[in-house]
């Protein structure tokens, strides 16, 4: 066996992952900056390595409360947001004499209604939005065309409440009127003939669930699923019946209390996991039995 030495090379660490939503508010006005940081310290922390000394450790778990705290702040941009992290650090702690830190920042758009950007619904559009989705499927002389659509990202600052619900012993969560709702459309819509204007049915449709997601306080993602399908229902007769698959992504307001700073629904953590997960079918009452024809279809293309 060799006696020889085992030495430090370069070492780094911090907390990944810190996914972080700044809601700035101008009255009705809301705007948000959606980044995902990772912070990463060097300096002296040979002895924390070699001896289990943790003089010098900043826990990850300080390194994430800070990224949050210093949102409060406002982010204005990825680098100036991540250059006063990293210039805390080195001004704070005489051994960090440097790190990595970095952001990946995603745009919302506000969810067009009447024309006009609303002030406090958005969607993301671009090359991160949602993938439109088509099924035929052919049954001797039967014809049927499922439309649909997957990952159409919403977020609502405001208009958004859960209340009501049973509290048993393992219930913690506090109701609220007032959170942030989130969620990634996954929907499946049946129509009844296949003599369409498909692209037009598709834009009208999309349409109709960005702007129903908006336009009503929602009093749970339960209701606002059922508002959406209705007012797909409603608008089109040709379709019998849509499905729809819509996790709850929560934002948790923080507590920054401890660092002495107030939170009012500016600062979030956007959780990954676990997520709510709601699921509906909505169709017209007189329609008969569709489940050979859904049969199959796979929850994402
Ligand atoms: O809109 C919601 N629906 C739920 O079923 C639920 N459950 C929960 O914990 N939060 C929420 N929010």
């Amino acid at each position: 066996m060799s006696t020889e030495k085992i030495v430090l090379g370069d070492n780094q660490f911090g907390k990944a992952e810190n996914h972080l939503v700044r809601v700035t508010k101008d009255g009705d006005l809301h705007t948000i900056e959606d980044l995902t940081v990772v912070s990463q310290l060097h300096g002296d922390f040979a002895s924390a390595y070699y001896d289990g000394n943790n003089e010098h450790v900043v826990p990850t778990d300080t390194q994430k409360n800070t990224v949050f705290a210093f949102a409060k702040d406002g982010v204005g941009s990825p680098e100036e947001f991540l250059l006063r992290l990293g210039q805390h650090y080195v001004d704070d702690f005489e051994w960090v004499t440097g790190g990595r830190w970095g952001a990946r920042q995603v745009s919302w758009d506000r969810i067009p209604v009447a024309g006009a950007g609303h002030d406090h619904s958005f969607y993301r559009g671009g090359s991160g939005g949602e993938t439109r989705t088509a099924i035929v499927k052919i049954d001797g002389d039967a014809k049927y065309v499922i439309s649909g659509l997957q990952e159409l990202s919403v977020l609502k600052t405001t208009q958004s409440g859960f209340e009501g619900f049973p509290v048993d012993k393992y219930t913690t969560l506090p109701e609220t009127t007032d959170r942030i709702l989130a969620t990634s459309v996954t929907a499946r819509w049946l129509f009844n003939t296949t003599d369409v204007d498909f692209n037009a049915s598709y834009d009208s449709v999309k349409q109709i669930l960005l702007e129903t997601f908006t336009n009503h306080y929602s009093r749970a993602l339960q209701e606002t699923q059922y508002l959406m399908g209705k007012a797909v229902l409603e608008a089109h007769p040709e379709i019998d019946e849509i499905k729809f698959s819509m996790p709850n992504l929560h934002h948790f307001a923080l507590d920054l209390s401890p660092y002495g700073l107030e939170n009012d629904n500016e600062v979030f953590w956007a959780a990954h996991s676990p997520y709510g997960l709601i699921e509906g079918t909505l169709r017209r009452e007189s329609l008969g039995d569709t489940d050979k024809i859904w049969k199959g279809v796979p929850a994402f293309v």
